[in-house]
């Protein structure tokens, strides 16, 4: 087991945001956590990555794995170049590093624009070197806070294949926060649902389904559906335990 949640809880002064939320995320997986807007997705993945620690419970996270985190907009800096913006932060040798940036560059297909500023990028080209940032720390948990929800269609779609891509290469394991129903199921081997105020864990759903996936499957669309009908908190035809295997059906 990667990381594991016990118990965790969140209070901002009277409001209990968060509350009994227990999961374990198991190395190499792709877990997404999907819920309505403001149910405290983003609370549970800055504690994960150590930016909050005013929470109540426990999170494990084994000593020798690297967190890298991706936040929705690209937070570059902008008067440095995309190379120095990837290699920014790095300890050693200054050579090395930007040698180093520049394999992640190339993969995340950035390997023409090391010079430009990130004035000089698309929205798209923005978040790519953002992952290649995170990419160069070598993390082996990479959690991420709705990282393609502003960007059009296409692109989130590449970056989606990117992260999949990434994800085949290290083997990283990945959080993913996002409200995109469409995104979590293609991309995830488990979709944790918060629910409720204060939220808890309402359902831990195993996408058993082979990849590549197909974006517009029948059975993406049924789930799609289904997930949408327990967001929206009505009466299910069907009965679902916390745990239950997506793809049976497919
Ligand atoms: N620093 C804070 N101070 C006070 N309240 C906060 C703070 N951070 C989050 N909250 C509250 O906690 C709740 C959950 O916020 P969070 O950003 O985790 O939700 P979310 O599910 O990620 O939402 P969204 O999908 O809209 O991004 C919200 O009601 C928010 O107002």
């Amino acid at each position: 087991m990667t990381l594991q949640v016990k118990a965790l809880g969140r209070r901002f002064g009277e409001k209990q945001v968060l509350q009994q939320v227990d999961f374990s995320v198991g190395k190499g997986e792709i877990v997404s956590l999907l819920g309505t807007s403001g149910c405290g997705k983003s609370t549970v993945l800055r504690a994960l990555a150590g930016l909050d620690s005013d929470y109540e419970g426990k999170i494990s996270i084994p000593s020798d794995q690297r967190v890298g985190f991706i936040f929705q907009e690209p937070r570059l800096l902008p008067w440095k170049t995309v190379l120095a913006n990837a290699t920014f932060g790095l300890k050693g040798d200054r050579k090395e590093n930007e040698e180093k940036a520049r394999r992640y560059l190339e993969l995340v297909g950035l390997k023409e624009a090391e010079k430009l500023y990130p004035r000089e990028l698309s929205g798209g080209m923005a978040q790519r070197a953002a992952i290649a940032r995170a990419l160069v720390t070598e993390p082996d948990i990479l959690l991420l806070d709705e990282p393609f929800s502003a960007l059009d269609a296409f692109t989130k779609m590449q970056l989606q294949e990117l992260l999949l891509k990434i994800w085949e290469t290290f083997g990283t394991t990945i959080i993913l926060v996002t409200h995109d129903i469409d995104e979590a199921l293609y991309l995830s081997d488990r979709v944790l649902l918060l629910q409720g105020r204060p939220s808890t864990l309402a359902k831990d759903l195993k996408i058993a389904l082979t990849r590549p996936r197909s974006r517009g499957s029948a059975a993406l669309g049924k789930w799609k559906e289904d997930i949408l009908d327990l967001l929206e908190g009505k009466e299910q035809t069907y009965d679902y335990s916390l745990v239950t295997e997506i793809g049976q059906k497919a």
